[in-house]
């Protein structure tokens, strides 16, 4: 049986209701799609932390507080994630990709012209409809 993944993934809302989103490399699992920016929930970790850290690794944004959105629970072929969303609009700093993936704000209106994991699904209606 596979091993569960825990992530939390970060929805970035500035004061212009954009979204914050950035491109998965190609060598990544579900390489190429758009995604929320975030990552593996580490040992000892809260979800909040996790999003902490992996913003500011992956494109230099330093959330101060963040809600939990939603919890997705996905079976990929080749792997199962657990995804926290975690939403905030308590964050400082330029987004900018530092590990050369490409980052873009985006109205939420604009989101479904984006091809995200197909475990993003739900969160990208929801989003919508907020
Ligand atoms: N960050 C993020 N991951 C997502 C989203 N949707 C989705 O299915 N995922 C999946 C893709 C990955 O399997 C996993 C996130 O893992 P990750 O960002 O730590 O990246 P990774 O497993 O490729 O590898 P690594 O960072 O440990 O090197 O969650 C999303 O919106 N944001
Ligand atoms: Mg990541």
């Amino acid at each position: 049986m596979m091993k569960r993944i825990h992530v939390a993934a970060g929805i970035i809302i500035n004061s212009e209701q954009q979204v914050l989103i950035s491109r998965r490399l190609d060598h990544q699992h579900q390489g190429g799609k758009w995604e929320f920016p975030g990552g593996k929930v580490e040992a000892n970790e809260t979800p909040e932390q996790a999003l902490i850290r992996e913003l500011q690794e992956e494109v230099n944004i330093q959330v101060s507080s963040a809600r939990l959105f939603d919890s997705i629970s996905f079976d990929y072929p080749d792997k199962q994630v657990l995804l926290d969303f975690m939403i905030s609009t308590d964050f400082s700093g330029e987004a900018q990709g530092l590990e050369g993936q490409e980052v873009r704000w985006v109205a939420k209106a604009d989101l479904p012209n984006y091809t995200f994991p197909d475990a993003n699904r739900p969160i990208v209606d929801k989003l919508l409809a907020d």
